[in-house]
């Protein structure tokens, strides 16, 4: 158990300072697997210090190929290492044992098992059929080139699969079933592996990988956009906010990236910099009453939290894949958000938020479910509210390791207890 985290802000709501933001934790993670593909021939620029990232790196760094022993491998509460390495070990020869946090057995692993299966990997079940752990023996004799896989769970499945495509004999074909959900994170692991040499052909449910050899290239890691979203969320909830973030991109691989338009209606504009962008406090807006997030699934506690915070009933879809995340984020949310009066329901996949009782008592304790995403949602709730108690403080470290000395440094005030 780590420590508590007391914030609070004084004075003035106004805020004026530069962030420096990490790497995007999605992009690193990628660029690890490729360069490990590579065998070295790609290079990663401007690696994150995400939790993530590190044990991803780590990991990749320690295991020995063609060991005779098995290895076990722990990534800890790491999604997209988890599944990317399913992929990646069950091409290397020797025999691991990938597990991950009691959370990390209960996030499906199924569908891209089952996928690896059929192309011809050999791994088996731990505990549950279906989730990790996972035992796999390796390498992969390909007996299948073309596989069908669901895109309606979790879009890793695919990036994991693509980036092994490249060195698999045969190359590999996906064909995806039922709507493919977090679209922009199949692009990024496509554009990654085009700079990286690799082509690739999509057309409609279809995408196709050749075998190919990796190129040199550095990939040149943007910050986390997603991390932005909470900087996005203090300047809409702020009475005056002028925030530059240094290095963020115009266009950015990063579907998160798309922040920068919906908080336009929260009275954020967003200007481009010298090197990088800038927030500034603006007019709120509210005209669409709908948004769809399911391009964007990171983004929902952030944008939810804030529209909560300032009374705006706001409906929501897309949000089907946050029950599989670190928690159950929609139960998580509607948990927390209880706490100052306001309610999400859910009625045919459309969730809305009721703020008719939203009210600021002058001290709540949120919970944050070993979610890092929660503590930095409610995070900015303490321009509203007195003092904000967020549980598990360590929780950031996941994506984001130095929010709290970040929010410091921007005027709020920050009580380990
Ligand atoms: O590929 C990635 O880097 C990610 C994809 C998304 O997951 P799903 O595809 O499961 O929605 C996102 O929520 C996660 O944080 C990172
Ligand atoms: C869902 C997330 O990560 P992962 O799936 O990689 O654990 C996240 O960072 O919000």
């Amino acid at each position: 158990m780590s420590k508590n985290a007391l914030v609070s802000f004084n004075g003035n709501k106004h805020i004026h300072t530069e962030v420096v933001l990490t790497g995007s934790k999605s992009e690193c993670n990628r660029a690890l697997i490729i360069s490990a593909l590579s065998e070295g021939l790609v290079k990663v620029d401007n690696m994150s210090n995400a939790a993530d990232t590190v044990t991803l790196g780590n990991i990749l760094k320690n295991i020995s190929r063609g060991n005779p022993h098995q290895q076990t491998v722990d990534v800890g509460p790491a999604g997209t290492a988890m599944r990317f390495l399913t992929a990646y070990l069950s091409i290397l020869p020797g025999s691991f044992f990938l597990t991950g946090t009691a959370r990390m057995k209960q996030r499906p692993i199924g569908i891209l098992a089952e996928a690896l299966k059929a192309i011809g990997a050999d791994i088996s079940y731990g505990e549950q059929e279906g989730y990790p752990p996972l035992q796999l023996s390796g390498p992969l004799k390909q007996h299948a080139n073309t596989v069908q896989i669901k895109g309606d769970i979790s879009s890793q499945y695919l990036s994991a699969l693509l980036m092994i495509a490249p060195v698999l004999e045969q190359g590999l074909t996906l064909q995806i079933q039922g709507e493919l959900t977090s679209i922009p994170y199949v692009k990024m692991t496509l554009d990654m592996l085009e700079e990286a040499g690799i082509t690739h052909s999509w057309s409609g449910n279809e995408i196709s990988v050749g075998p190919q050899s990796f190129k040199e290239a550095t990939l040149s890691v943007e910050p986390d956009w997603s991390a932005a979203s909470y900087w996005y969320s203090i300047v809409a909830l702020a009475d005056n906010a002028e925030l530059s973030l240094p290095y963020l991109k115009d266009r950015s691989l990063q579907g998160d990236s798309r922040i920068r338009e919906i908080m336009q209606a929260f009275g954020v504009a967003t200007t481009k910099s010298e090197n990088g962008i800038v927030l500034k406090s603006s007019e709120k807006n509210f005209d669409d009453t709908v948004l769809d997030l399911k391009d964007c699934p990171d983004l929902a506690q952030t944008i939810i939290v804030c529209a909560a915070a300032l009374g705006k009933n706001l409906t929501f879809t897309g949000l089907e894949t946050l029950k599989i995340k670190e928690t159950d984020r929609v139960l998580a949310l509607q948990n927390e958000l209880s706490k100052i009066g306001v309610t999400l329901t859910e009625d045919n996949l459309m969730y809305t938020l009721n703020c008719e009782r939203l009210h600021f008592p002058d001290r709540v304790t949120f919970a944050t479910y070993e979610d890092h995403r929660m503590a930095m949602a409610f995070a900015p709730l303490s321009l509203m509210i007195k003092e904000v108690v967020l549980e598990e403080m360590n929780v950031v470290e996941k994506s984001y390791p130095d929010f709290w000395n970040d929010l410091e440094k921007a005027g709020f005030t920050v009580r380990e207890f």
